[in-house]
Parts: structure tokens; C-alpha cells; sequence
């Protein structure tokens, strides 16, 4: 019987859908919508597939893995494909896994197993020749991954070289793992990214994703990351006879393992081991997700084999997200540093996941347009492992009729300034500078730990110097006299003292500080630190060009505008000349490149393909940055230099395609030399 024409619509919409989410979650690492609603849509499209098998499409979500490599990075082909791992969500689906496998197998009575946390990170592989790690690449698309070896480098936990100690080293081999960020670091990376006004991650999964594929090694370097490894692709030279055997040389060798892996005798035991990873669950420092049941005899699987996107021989036993049922009380408005409204529902408060929570973000108008939540809704709360609980859905069915919609005021709740929207973004923000919660907040951002330090400077003294009309920008604090302070509550004469004293210590600050200190939207520490190091003072920042912004590694169009904007402000021009008579000499400069006429590399901009004999891609690159140019990873016109190592990728063909001017590392050398009057003795 041929499809209704209804399904054919359907099953084009899912996979229309799904792509989409595929390309927010992998390619961007931003998912629009929770990993339950994306398993959901999965779901339904595999069970219509499974209904009409004549119509799965070889470009179906479900017949392929993760995404494409991005065309930032090299790509790297994987020898022996990186599969995903079909899901089971309850115990009678991991018991019809269990009867699956043995029926295949011809096996009447219990199989081992291994079970292992599923860690909520992303795949890479990384080759080991000889022991020695000579490349790293991301899962991608399952056959070719994005080449991120030089961030891979990074990770104090990932060994250079294996160790000989206790067992011998195979020729070659490709292991792989999961690269994880730790709770802690999770919620100390969001933190800082909405301080600098930068959308936060959504889940610890995504900020690993994200820090890991970078283009600036250094960037990842700063994210603390982790790494738990817990299987092979190709092996030569070492014969592996079970998935234990595996997990067991791993650690041999030095490659971390996680630590609540085991062997069970049969399903059942797998079971409890379940049941046992869900209770502790909370107290890990590190997210997971489920737990992962393999076949333990690799011969067993060999004979299960694989099918387009997961392997017969393994199955993830999901757990549940936790989930609640709460009534909102109110929706409130959060005013953040950069003007953000957030809008927050205010619910009863409720235990879910083993929290009382009472606060659910709604993301902004458009979610609660989408999702019809109204104040007075009954809704189902969700709060998944430790992210940050959201709102669901209504339960229309217990409406009573006295529900109120929300509707975004156009004004700001505080100020009571005409909010402002841009196109493409769903925020909605008070344009206002001077607006109350924005002052208070950039006060004290400018004061917090990783700013400038002014010790004693939190959010309540930020709120006082604000409403008593002492402060109205940061260069106001500089004014502040003895008596000012003394008039306000809570200060005596010492502590007066000690606040004038730590704010007037802060000129002190380094440069990125500083520049962090201002509050550019988009500029994180990290990138304060890249465009300190890159102009060397306030000045020379100021008169930055788009361009020459844009050309900096690790720094993209949209925080090139954000930079360029925020110094074309008229208000915050004065704030700089305030700053300058207050004492900051903002023409000085520290490090910074060094811009003499006949230096060959100053202001031009490299890309390194390939691997250089005589430098890792750091050394070459800092030796760039030392003379005043810049490193770029994108082949565009911008390139001044394509410098070429021993095994040229595509890259090259692109920059021969544009016309750049492509030299040898021996050339590169020689620009380079020309300079190093200084190594003479
Ligand atoms: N929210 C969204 O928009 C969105 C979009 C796409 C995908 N997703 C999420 O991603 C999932 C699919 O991603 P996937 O294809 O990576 O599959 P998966 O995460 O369900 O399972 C496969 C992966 O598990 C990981 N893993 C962790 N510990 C392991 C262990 N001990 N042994 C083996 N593998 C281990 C590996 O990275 C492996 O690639 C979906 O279920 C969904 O939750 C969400
Ligand atoms: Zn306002």
C-alpha cells in the first residue's frame, strides 16, 4: 500500500527539522531545543521509517552520523568508521537488546558485558604512532573528523606518548575517548560569558564542543578540559580479545578510563549497575548522560557487526531528564549588563531532580510565544542533570480561564526607555546605558575578580555609589573622596580608606584586564587577552579597523563590530578621556607588537597548512605575533603569506584558487631571520 500523501509531507518535515538541529547542535554547538524534544523528533521518524522502509532517503537523519567537518578545520579521514549507538529508554528495551543479541549470536544462556558511564562529551580520535600522539580529530560525520590536534594538545589529561611500563605498544593505533568539560568549569565559562554579554552554553556537552573546536589552541588551553578514553579504531600490531582487555590496556598505557566501568555476567547485572550510575549521578563531577552496555567477546562482535549508524553489539541505556509539575506565579524581567531583558518565570517552588527550584528562565518572547506559557499555568519543568531548569510546556488541560498571556512591555521595566530589538536576534534590550541594573552591573563587572580586582567593590557597594548619585560611569570611581563614602551606610573611616585605596591600586591593572574591564559585548577574558597582546594599548585598540580587527585569529566579524561600536560611543569616548585624567596612561605599551618600517612581517597575515619541520604551528605562530603580524586559520584575500609545510591539504588549492602568495617554511625562515639580529651573539 503506497505511503498517504500526508506521511510523505510528515516525514520531509522531521527531516527538514532534524537537519536543522543537527546543524545548530554539531556545527555550532548552540541546540535551540533540549536533547529530549530532539530524541523525540528522532523517534518519530524512525518509527514512520520503519513503517514505510521504502521510503528512507540515504540523506535521512537517521541513516547518518553527527555532521559534515566544518571547513575550518583540515579534515581527517577515520580508518574504521566513528558510529553513534542506538538508544534504549527503559529496561524492557534494554531486555529486548539483551534478547536481540543473543538470538543472532545463537546463544541461549546470558552473554558478559561491559557497562560504562555514557559521558555527555564529544567523540574524538587520536593516533598513536609508536606511542607517540601524532594527530587528533573530531568525530564529524563518523568517516571524516575536523583535525583539532593542536587543541588536543592542550589537554593536560590526553598523554603525548604512552607508557612502556606495563605493557607493549602497538605500532599503530587509533583510540578514542570523549572530551568533557567539568561541572564546575561549565558553570564558571557560562558565568564569564554573560558577563561579556556572549549567549551562555547551553549544557556541558555543547561547551566542550565548542571550546574544543576552536581555531586558537590558546582558547581551548583556558576551558579545562577532560578526557575519559574507552575504545579503538584501527590497531596494528596488538591483538585485543575483549572490550575489558581494552579498557584495561587503555589504562596500562596511560589513557584515562572512567572509573565506574565494569563487567557484568548477564543483562540483569547491567541493570543494577544502571540503577546504581543514576543514584550517583549527582554527586559526579562531570556530566553523563546514561550508561553504555557493549557485547564484552570482540569476536561476538564481529558476528553482530553494524548497521548504517550504530553497531548491533552496543546499546545507551538513556536516564531520564527530571521533571516536574509546578505553577507559575509571575513572569519577571531581568535587566543584564549589555541591556539583555530576560524574561523569568517566578513558579511555587518544587523539587525536581533532587532541587528546589523556583525560578525557570523562558528564554525570551519568542519562546513563550512558541511554547503558550501564560502566568497562572500549570507547567512540566525539566531540569536535566545540573543545567539550569527551563519551562516545558503548559498543561492546558488544568487551565482555568483566568491564565494571563505575556506580552514583552516595550519598555524597559526600570528606566521605562523604548526597548530595542534587532532582526536577527530574539533578545529584546534597554538601549539605555545609564538604565539602573545595567550601571549597577557594569560597576561592578569592572570591579569583579577577573577584571580590575577592587577589592570591596561588589554588587551591593556598586548599588549604593549608584543610587546615591556618586557614580554614573567607571571613571567616576576614580572622583570618589573620603567623604562621599564616609556619608554612606555601612562605611567607617578604614573601610572608606581601603575602597579608595584598592580602586586607586587597580591603574595598576594589566592592559586585558582592563580591556576586559570595559565591557565590550563579546569581549571575554580570552579575547581581552588576544587584543592586548595584539595592539598593546588602549590607543592603538581604538583605532583598529574593521579589517584589521577581522584578521586576528580567534577574533570574527561580529566581535570586530562590537569592538568598533563600542569605541565609536561618544559616551564611552569620554569615559576613556575621564580615565586618562584620572590617572590611566592609555597610550601605553605593553608588549605588543613591535612596528618597525622594515620589519617584513608586521601587519601581514600568515596561514600555516600542512605541519612545519622546524616549528609546532604555536611556535610559529607566536613568532608572528612577536613581530607585529597575525595568524589566520580561513583562506580569504585577507592572507598575506600562505606559508606551506610537508603535507599540504586542501587549503592550499583554495589559496592557489584566490591567487595568494604561497611560500615554503625555508622562505618563511628567512622573513623571519632577517629580523633575529638579536640570537646573534
Ligand atoms: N538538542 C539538539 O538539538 C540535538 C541535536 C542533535 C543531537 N542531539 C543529541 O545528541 C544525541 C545523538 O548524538 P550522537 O550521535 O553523538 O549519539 P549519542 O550521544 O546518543 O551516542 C554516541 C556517542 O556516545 C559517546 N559515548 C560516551 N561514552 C561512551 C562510551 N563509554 N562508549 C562509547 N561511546 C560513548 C560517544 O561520543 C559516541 O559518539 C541525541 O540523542 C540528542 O540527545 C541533540
Ligand atoms: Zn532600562
Amino acid at each position: 500500500m503506497p505511503a498517504p500523501a500526508e506521511v510523505i509531507e510528515r516525514l520531509k518535515w522531521l527531516r527538514d527539522e532534524i537537519n536543522y538541529h543537527n546543524y545548530l547542535y554539531y556545527v555550532l554547538d548552540q541546540p535551540k531545543i533540549s536533547d529530549e524534544d530532539y530524541d523525540a523528533l528522532m523517534r518519530e521518524l524512525k518509527e514512520l521509517e520503519e513503517q514505510y522502509p521504502e521510503l528512507i532517503t540515504p540523506d535521512s537523519p537517521t541513516q547518518r552520523i553527527g555532521a559534515a567537518p566544518s571547513e575550518k578545520f583540515e579534515s581527517v579521514p577515520h580508518r574504521v568508521p566513528m558510529l553513534s549507538l542506538d538508544d534504549a529508554f527503559s529496561e524492557t528495551e534494554v531486555l529486548e537488546f539483551d534478547e536481540r543479541v543473543r538470538r543472532l549470536l545463537d546463544i541461549p544462556g546470558p552473554i558478559e558485558y561491559t557497562v560504562e558511564p555514557k559521558m555527555d562529551g564529544l567523540a574524538v580520535e587520536l593516533t598513536y604512532e609508536n606511542g607517540v600522539f601524532v594527530r587528533g580529530s573530531t568525530r564529524g560525520d563518523g568517516y571524516f573528523g575536523e583535525d583539532v590536534t593542536q587543541n588536543l594538545r592542550t589537554i593536560r589529561q590526553i598523554p603525548l606518548r604512552l607508557i612502556h611500563r606495563h605493557l607493549d605498544i602497538p605500532e599503530l593505533i587509533d583510540v578514542r575517548g570523549e572530551v568533557f568539560m567539568t561541572k564546575d568549569a561549565f558553570y564558571a565559562l557560562n558565568a564569564e560569558r554573560e558577563k561579556a554579554g556572549l549567549p551562555p552554553f547551553a549544557n556541558p556537552r555543547n561547551a566542550a564542543a565548542g571550546s574544543l573546536r576552536q581555531l586558537d589552541p590558546n582558547v581551548t588551553r583556558k576551558r579545562q578540559l577532560d578526557c575519559f578514553f574507552y575504545g579503538v579504531g584501527a590497531v596494528s600490531g596488538h591483538r585485543f580479545r575483549t572490550q575489558w582487555d581494552i579498557l584495561s590496556s587503555l589504562k596500562k598505557w596511560g589513557l584515562k578510563i572512567n572509573p565506574h566501568s565494569k563487567k557484568v555476567k548477564a543483562i540483569k547485572e547491567a541493570i543494577h549497575h544502571y540503577e546504581h550510575l543514576r543514584d550517583i549521578r549527582p554527586t559526579l563531577p562531570y556530566e553523563i548522560d546514561g550508561m553504555v552496555i557493549k557485547v564484552n567477546d570482540l569476536e561476538y562482535q564481529k558476528r553482530l557487526g553494524s548497521k548504517a549508524r550504530s553497531p548491533r553489539w552496543a546499546v545507551a541505556f538513556k536516564f531520564e531528564a527530571a521533571q516536574a509539575v509546578t505553577k507559575i506565579l509571575d513572569i519577571e524581567l531581568s535587566v543584564g549588563r549589555t541591556g539583555a531583558v530576560t524574561p523569568v518565570a517566578i513558579m511555587e517552588p518544587v523539587k525536581v531532580g533532587g532541587v528546589v527550584v523556583s525560578r525557570a528562565t523562558l528564554h525570551n518572547q519568542d519562546e513563550i510565544a512558541r511554547k503558550d506559557v501564560r502566568v497562572g499555568d500549570w507547567v512540566i519543568i525539566r531540569r536535566a542533570g545540573d543545567v539550569i531548569p527551563e519551562v516545558v510546556r503548559p498543561l492546558k488541560e488544568r487551565r482555568s480561564g483566568n491564565e494571563v498571556p505575556f506580552t514583552m512591555p516595550k519598555a524597559c521595566p526600570v528606566c521605562h526607555t523604548p526597548l530595542e530589538k534587532k532582526e536577527d536576534e530574539a533578545v529584546w534590550r534597554c538601549p539605555n546605558p545609564d538604565c539602573f541594573p545595567r550601571l549597577v552591573k557594569k560597576i561592578s563587572h569592572f570591579a569583579s575578580k577577573n577584571a580590575m580586582n577592587i577589592e570591596g567593590l561588589g554588587g551591593k557597594v556598586a548599588e549604593l555609589l549608584v543610587t546615591n548619585g556618586l557614580v554614573r560611569d567607571i571613571s567616576d570611581l576614580f572622583k570618589l573622596k573620603m567623604p562621599d563614602l564616609m556619608s554612606l551606610e555601612g562605611f567607617a573611616e578604614k573601610s572608606a580608606q581601603n575602597l579608595i585605596d584598592a580602586i586607586s591600586k587597580s591603574k595598576n591593572a594589566p592592559l586585558s584586564k582592563l580591556i576586559y574591564a570595559l565591557g565590550i559585548r563579546h569581549v571575554g577574558e580570552v579575547t581581552a587577552q588576544i587584543l592586548a597582546r595584539q595592539f598593546g594599548s588602549i590607543e592603538r585598540l581604538k583605532e583598529a579597523s574593521q579589517d584589521e580587527l577581522e584578521a586576528i585569529e580567534g577574533i570574527g566579524p561580529e566581535v570586530a563590530k562590537s569592538i568598533r561600536n563600542w569605541f565609536k560611543d561618544e559616551d564611552n569616548l569620554k569615559v576613556l578621556e575621564a580615565l586618562k585624567e584620572a590617572g590611566f596612561d592609555l597610550g601605553a605599551r605593553e608588549g605588543g607588537p613591535q612596528k618597525t618600517p622594515d620589519n617584513p612581517i608586521s601587519q601581514k597575515t600568515f596561514l600555516f597548512t600542512g605541519g612545519l619541520k622546524n616549528f609546532s604551528r604555536e611556535e610559529a605562530k607566536a613568532a608572528v605575533l612577536e613581530r607585529g603580524g597575525s595568524v589566520t586559520n580561513s583562506v580569504s584575500r585577507r592572507v598575506d603569506f600562505v606559508v606551506v609545510g610537508e603535507k599540504p591539504g586542501s587549503k592550499l588549492e583554495k589559496a592557489q584558487k584566490l591567487g595568494l602568495k604561497i611560500i615554503s617554511e625555508d622562505e618563511f625562515l628567512n622573513l623571519l631571520g632577517g629580523l633575529n639580529d638579536d640570537n646573534t651573539e
